[in-house]
């Protein structure tokens, strides 16, 4: 009969979960020994880097990504990359080693004591086999689990259960198929497309998985139809408009009393692909304007259950797209042009002000590039200056969990090499993600990294404005050069100072990794 690790490893081929995100312990070298042709190791030399990457990687290709990592101290590393593939509903399978059974019990070294415990607040799904013939089964159930859920699943697997005898029935998991149909059929698809052809003044809000699911051009076709403002849900990791489009007023504002301010006028507010809402600060106030009617449309059960305010559909917001464009029929009206960016701000004295820089990367960098953000206090520069208008490209780190820029950058890099990536990291976040500058020089990816260094925690200034502690300790980061780290990890570096100076870096096509330093001004987000 063939060992576990036979159909396992038959399993994920067959699943096209071929490219394995990992960090290695003893605990793990039984399962990765002869994987077959066809499957790639990449390895990342921190677990939040790791899951950094396969976040990135899975986001990019749209598809499930394998995660293998070293039982509790290496899934207990990545617990903080993990916050981030939660919110941005990454499907990551994480398959963990586990001492060999006799000696779980007695908390033997390098035993995960209660393995799917550890894990539980933050995979959708977790569990350790209770015996080697379920190993295949379970690693079925993880792979469908993250894809219906579209969260991560964790499986831990006592590594002497890969050489074991799968069993006669083990075969039977290699020709599953599961999968979610979410289209809304009759009375609720006629009821839903009613409330939207008879609202006075509709608003659209877009979450993040409108891009995730591939419908950004979709919600651009429904967003004409209805005519009405369109914004981009709070706390966005993935753009879902174009974001000069005349139609787009920005990212809402992630509290609770500017958001409702927002609606204000509109009868008819639709949520397409995102929770209600993932606010941040704290900023109390009515959800909801009087006589303002909120109607949800999303895939996560979850987000639909929890959501303070409003009426939920679960169901594919795609496909509610397509239904409601169809019912909508032609609009009328033109939309008129994409609105012009300003001129960019500049800072006194010799530091540039993230304006400046995010100009020159609009400037000089192709119209198709890919945008992975961590820089958390210059979210309205980018904003007034960049112009993307294509799907796929910006990535930000989904629950603010730190460590997802660089990782996050190189696992888009690996799983889009058609097209430019640019990762956009402040001199805070990169130190969180650092070790995956090794990954991209080891597989000379063709990135840049632009770090903006102002010195501080810019973010956490502001908000120690916002909660009225400003003199809060650890703010400051001062004396860090990232062109002397990112070169000791292999990735050649330049300090530009001036603009001119950052955009001619820009202007030269990248053949492999580069980062570019620039000093820059501290604006607020
Ligand atoms: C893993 C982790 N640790 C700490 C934080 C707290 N934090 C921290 C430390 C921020 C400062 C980031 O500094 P930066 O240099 O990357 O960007 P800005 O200077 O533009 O804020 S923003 C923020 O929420 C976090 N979000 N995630
Ligand atoms: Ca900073």
């Amino acid at each position: 009969m063939p060992s576990v690790r036979r159909i396992a490893h038959e399993f994920l081929e067959r699943q096209g979960l071929t490219t394995v995100f990992g960090n290695p312990g003893s605990n793990e070298l039984p399962f990765l020994t002869g994987l077959p042709d066809g499957f790639r190791y990449v390895l990342g030399l921190h677990e939040g880097a790791v899951v950094g990457m396969a976040d990135g990687y899975a986001q990019a290709t749209g598809r499930p990504v394998l995660v293998n990592l070293h039982a509790a101290s290496g899934s207990g590393n990545a617990m903080g990359a993990l916050t981030n593939a939660v919110a941005s509903r990454t499907p990551l399978v994480i398959v963990a080693g586990q001492q060999v059974r006799p000696a779980i019990g007695p908390e033997a070294n390098l035993a995960n004591v209660d393995a799917p415990a550890l894990m539980r607040p933050l995979v959708g799904w977790a569990a350790e086999p209770a015996c080697a013939q379920d190993v295949p089964r379970a690693l079925a159930q993880a792979v469908f689990e993250a894809r219906l859920q579209r969260r991560p699943a964790y499986l831990s697997v006592p590594y002497d259960d890969w050489a074991a005898d799968a069993g006669e029935n083990a075969p039977a998991v290699l020709d599953r198929r599961v999968e979610r149909a979410g289209v809304p059929a009759g009375e609720q698809g006629r009821r839903l497309a009613e409330a939207v052809a008879g609202a006075r003044r509709p608003a659209l809000v877009l979450g993040g998985d409108i891009d995730t699911a591939g419908h950004f051009d979709d919600a651009v076709r429904l967003a004409e139809r209805l005519g009405g403002p369109v914004w981009a849900a709070p706390s966005l990791f993935r753009l879902p408009f174009p974001n000069r489009h005349p139609l787009f007023r920005g990212v809402l504002p992630a509290g609770i009393e500017p958001v409702c301010r927002a609606f204000e006028g509109h009868d008819l507010v639709l949520v397409l692909g995102a929770p209600v809402f993932r606010y941040h600060e704290h900023l109390p106030g009515r959800y909801l304007p009087a006589g303002t009617r909120l109607i949800q449309v999303t895939e996560d059960a979850s987000a639909a259950a929890r959501a303070p305010v409003g009426e939920a559909l679960v169901a594919d917001p795609g496909a509610v797209i397509e239904l409601l464009t169809e019912a909508l029929g032609v609009s009328g009206e033109p939309v008129g042009d994409y609105r012009p960016v300003p001129a960019p701000r500049s800072a006194e004295g010799p530091r540039l002000h993230p304006e400046e820089v995010f100009a020159a990367l609009r400037d000089e960098l192709p119209a198709d590039t890919v945008y992975v953000v961590e820089s958390t206090s210059t979210a309205s520069a980018w904003w007034r200056q960049m112009d993307l208008r294509r799907p796929g490209s910006y990535y930000f780190p989904a629950a603010g969990g730190l460590g997802f820029g660089l990782p996050g950058a190189v696992g888009v890099a690996l799983g889009r090499p058609g097209r430019p990536v640019v990762g956009v990291v402040g001199d805070g976040s990169a130190n969180y993600g650092i070790t995956a500058l090794w990954t991209a020089a080891r597989h000379r990816l063709p990135l840049t990294v632009v770090l903006l260094r102002n010195g501080t925690y810019g973010a956490l200034r502001w908000f120690g404005g916002l909660l009225g502690v400003p003199d809060a300790p650890g703010l400051d980061i001062p004396g860090l050069d990232f062109t002397r780290i990112a070169e000791g990890y292999g990735v050649p570096a330049v300090h530009a100072d001036g603009v001119d100076e950052l955009r001619a870096v820009l202007a030269a096509h990248p053949d492999g990794p580069r980062l570019v330093q620039v000093d820059t001004a501290l604006t607020t987000p």
